[in-house]
């Protein structure tokens, strides 16, 4: 039953004999010697069901698993309905039961024709229109500024789901990019990140995207003001704020009070959580970066994975297939995290948005039955572009005490083939050398031999690679903006299973609340010493010590 503890599952305490019993002998240079097919048992080619071509290539074989182990994993998905679930979520169904609310990004990019009832499905053309047109006129100078020039900078303000999707997924397609159009993004409230990104911009000629689901968030609103006054320091006039401040949000109340007129308003909807709003408004900005056209391709490129996350039996199901290997990994091997190691450069805000994508939809420890998880649930996701990171964290990935899972993803082909493409040889030879370290290692035989006699033991033992460590490779011919949707689908509903499996809820945010709360009461103490009441002795001690030493 969907919602139950995870570690009830038949299959789940199956896998915890299993795990125990053939641990030992899940040996990936066994594995690969035993079957000589194992590449082709163990990858799977995506093939765009529909919408602009995408495909990739899933190989999954460097993972520490046997095809009982992956039919074990498969009947724990079934178990605990997982596709039930998912059928519910593509109706329109609440299952966001904490707030009651659809889930529905699927929704925002229906190129197809997923039957969804929900209140505002209808709406997403118009907004989709909206975003079309208004993009269009910026991008074309059509759009002027109160002085009558176009606009070559825009500031999108927003935090979390509001910036993290629109700054990677700009970042991903720079290569579309319309090169006149500077784009900016802020969200810390630390007033360094306005300040430095105004002194960037002409009031004449920037164009503020006021990006908030809620238009509450203090962050948000906060250095929106700022920017508001930065403004109108030099415009004057409240009426000009019509021609350089738009909003994205859900809340029309909050958005006119703002001063933003409601024909600048792109409205969403509650069901679309903030991580999964990048194809909502609040794409307004990629829009303008690469163009609608291309925004478009993107929300194809994802709805193409929607489908076959819909229609793909479960053992052929990618997102599916990526989520019980992290289950594996997180709640039998005991690993904490998970890495996400783009070797692509545009890609290398990939895991800084899934950061937020998982780690806040899966980071929980009650079911959506109120019990407490007695097994692990999100992993810690991090990762940078390759190959950054080789000259770094990776001495800790492949001779460290830890188990880190890892997800390589490359393009075939570059969007920058300078030198004759040398640089994405050499970049793809280590793409390609990586894992293969990281699963195959090197024994303590082969470092002898290599360095022959007369070594010190410890450095023996310290040149050994034990590998067996796991990862999967995912190669697509070129980072596309339908690629790239159809690869943040592919994680979002990787997550989604996990999180069913996990019995958890996986599109609420509690975890986020306590903080803020707390913050706004000592934003309210921090004048006086005297105010400062309710805290433990560390707290207080920090708060006297900042009062002490302030300037301003
Ligand atoms: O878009 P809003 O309403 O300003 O919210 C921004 C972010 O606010 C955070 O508090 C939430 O944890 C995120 O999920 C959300 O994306």
């Amino acid at each position: 039953m969907s919602g139950q503890l995870a570690s009830e599952y038949p299959a789940w305490k199956k896998l915890e004999q299993i795990y125990a019993s053939e641990k030992s002998r899940l040996i990936l240079r066994d594995l690969f010697a035993q079957d000589p097919a194992r590449f082709s048992h163990f990858s799977k080619e995506y093939t765009s069901p529909s919408g602009p071509d995408v495909t990739f290539l899933l190989d999954y074989s460097k993972n520490l698993v046997t095809q009982p182990i992956v039919d074990t994993l498969l009947a724990l998905v079934r178990e605990a309905q997982v596709e039930s679930v998912r059928d519910k979520m593509f109706a329109g169904e609440h299952i966001n039961t904490s707030e009651d609310r659809a889930v529905l990004h699927v929704a925002l990019r229906n190129f197809g024709d997923f039957k969804i009832s929900e209140a505002g499905t209808d709406e997403v053309a118009g907004v989709l229109e909206h975003i079309k047109v208004f993009s269009n006129a910026v991008r074309s100078g059509e759009w002027k500024g109160y002085t009558g020039k176009t606009i070559d900078t825009i500031v999108n303000i927003g935090i979390g789901g509001s910036d993290l999707g629109p700054v990677m997924v700009t970042e991903a397609l720079k290569a579309y990019s319309k090169r006149d159009l500077t784009a900016h993004f802020v969200s810390n409230i630390d007033g360094t990140h306005i300040a430095e990104t105004l002194k960037l911009a002409n009031p004449e000629t920037t164009l503020f995207i006021i990006a908030s689901k809620t238009f509450t968030t203090q962050e948000t609103i906060t250095n929106a003001e700022s920017a508001r006054d930065w403004f109108l320091a030099t415009a004057g006039d409240k009426k000009h704020v019509a021609k350089h401040f738009v909003a994205l949000s859900t809340n029309t109340t909050a958005v006119t009070s703002f001063g933003i007129a409601k024909e600048n308003m792109f409205q969403f909807w509650d069901w679309v959580g903030g991580r999964y709003s990048l194809w909502s408004a609040i794409g307004l900005s990629i829009a303008l970066v690469i163009g609608y056209d291309n925004f478009e391709e993107l929300l194809k490129g994802a709805h193409g994975m929607d489908e076959h996350f819909l229609k793909t039996p479960l053992e052929n199901n990618l997102p599916v297939i990526l989520a019980i290997l992290g289950i594996w990994y997180n709640d039998f091997y005991g690993a904490q995290t998970h890495a996400l190691l783009p070797y692509d450069q545009y890609l290398h805000k990939f895991a800084d948005y899934f950061q937020q994508g998982d780690m806040e939809s899966n980071g929980k420890t009650i079911t959506k039955g109120g019990q407490r998880v007695d097994y692990q649930t999100g992993p810690i996701i991090w990762g940078a572009a390759g190959t950054n990171g080789q000259h770094s964290f990776y001495q800790l990935v492949h001779q460290g005490t830890k188990l880190i899972p890892a997800d390589f993803l490359a393009p075939a082909t570059t969007h920058n083939p300078i030198a004759h493409s040398k640089h994405h040889r050499i970049l793809l030879s280590n793409f390609f050398a990586q894992p293969e370290a990281l699963a195959f290692g090197k024994t303590e035989e082969e470092v002898r031999k290599e360095l022959g006699p007369g070594q010190t033991e410890a450095l023996y033992k310290s040149k050994v690679f034990e590998g067996n460590r796991p990862s999967n490779s995912l190669i697509f011919p070129k980072l596309t903006p339908a690629t790239l949707g159809a690869l943040i689908a592919l994680y979002e509903h990787k997550i989604f299973v996990q999180g069913v499996v996990w019995g958890i809820n996986s599109f609420d945010q509690m975890g986020v609340e306590l903080g803020k709360v707390l913050a706004k009461n000592i934003l309210a103490q921090l004048e006086t010493p005297a105010d400062v009441k309710g805290h433990d002795s560390s707290t207080t001690g920090l708060i006297h010590y900042y009062q002490k030493h302030r300037k301003e």
